[in-house]
């Protein structure tokens, strides 16, 4: 299994992707990386270009400029040969066959797979695999128009991941779900993250995805205006001290402190791989500076995303 690693290429990459209708600019000059293992979040105001990003991605809409690669393919040229790395759900809950069961519409996804010369045949017990994955055991040999919103959604995310893809891309794939739903949904993506699939998922609810997404693009008025590091954002505490300037001036000079920075009482300190909290109390206790409390400094990504929505 390839894990992510500095020298890794990644999975899906879009370069300086733009996308009119008309004269109308969707997506200006878009950039985004993923590599294996990793998830991303695609995150934006209403309108903002996610879905169209997405359909961009996918190969479903062609772009004005830019591209898209899929394991070093690209989408809109070797289209065949990019979507046997890709699952998918665009548009989400996905459109099936009402009139068929969801065993025999995932068996005619698992069939127009197989087509390609680059899938390897699907067979039954796969179909069934993923029908329990997802939980939807009991309703295999029932028609698809009985299904709720919820299992047409699950269903969804069964047939994007039937023939086990490099890269998944989900669009909204929680909408509609309800909370056990949706912690299956968060169960199943880091998973296949942590089998080294790459996932994109776009969403709208922050909180959760702050979870379990490592990264966070926030689209706004087609343009992505920024890329959150969730896992850079976890390493960082903060410490109740009586002069956090002069904490602060301290620990900045420690090759473990990424960034520190004063809220007063408190400096707030981002960690480096090599170091922890028991180093910046030893420190700080060596450099005279009394601590009345440390405490992990939680990164709220809806009080940011509001503030980079609100100013971008
Ligand atoms: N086929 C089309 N022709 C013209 N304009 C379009 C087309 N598809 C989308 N748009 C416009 O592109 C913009 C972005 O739409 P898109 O659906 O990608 O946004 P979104 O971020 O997915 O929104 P939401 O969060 O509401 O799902 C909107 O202004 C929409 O009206």
């Amino acid at each position: 299994m390839t894990k992510a690693t500095g020298l890794t290429p990644p999975a899906i990459e879009v370069q300086d992707l733009t996308k009119k209708y008309g004269q109308h600019a969707i997506l200006e000059g878009v950039n985004l990386q993923v590599k294996a293992g990793e998830v991303y979040a695609l995150t934006g105001p209403n309108g903002a270009g996610k879905t169209t990003l997405i359909r961009t991605m996918t190969g479903l809409a062609f772009p004005t400029g830019g591209s898209v690669r899929v394991m070093g393919v690209d989408v809109h040229r070797e289209g065949g040969r990019a979507r046997s790395y890709l699952g998918a759900v665009v548009e989400a809950p996905a459109k099936f066959y009402p009139q068929f069961t969801g065993t025999q519409n995932l068996q005619m996804h698992a069939n127009l797979a197989s087509m390609s010369p680059d899938t390897p045949k699907i067979g039954r017990d796969r179909i069934r695999e993923v029908l329990a994955l997802l939980e939807l055991t009991r309703m295999g040999d029932r028609r698809v128009a009985e299904y709720s919103l919820g299992q047409r959604q699950r269903l969804g995310v069964a047939s994007a991941m039937l023939a086990d893809p490099k890269v998944l891309i989900l669009d909204e794939p929680t909408s509609g779900l309800d909370p056990l739903g949706i912690g299956l949904i968060h169960r199943i993506v880091t998973s296949l993250a942590s089998n080294g699939c790459a996932v994109i998922l776009s969403t709208h609810h922050l909180r959760e995805i702050a979870t379990y997404a490592h990264t966070v693009g926030i689209l706004t008025g087609g343009r992505m205006v920024d890329t959150v590091d969730l896992r850079q954002r976890h390493a960082a505490y903060r410490f109740r001290v009586e002069d956090p300037v002069g904490a602060v001036a301290s620990l900045e000079r420690l090759p473990f402190v990424r960034r520190a920075t004063t809220r007063s009482p408190y400096a707030v300190v981002h960690l480096g791989r090599d170091g922890g909290v028991p180093e910046v109390l030893s420190h700080l206790a060596s450099q005279g500076i009394r601590v009345f409390e440390a405490t992990p400094d939680h990164f709220d990504l809806y009080e940011y995303y509001r503030e980079r929505v609100e100013q971008p």
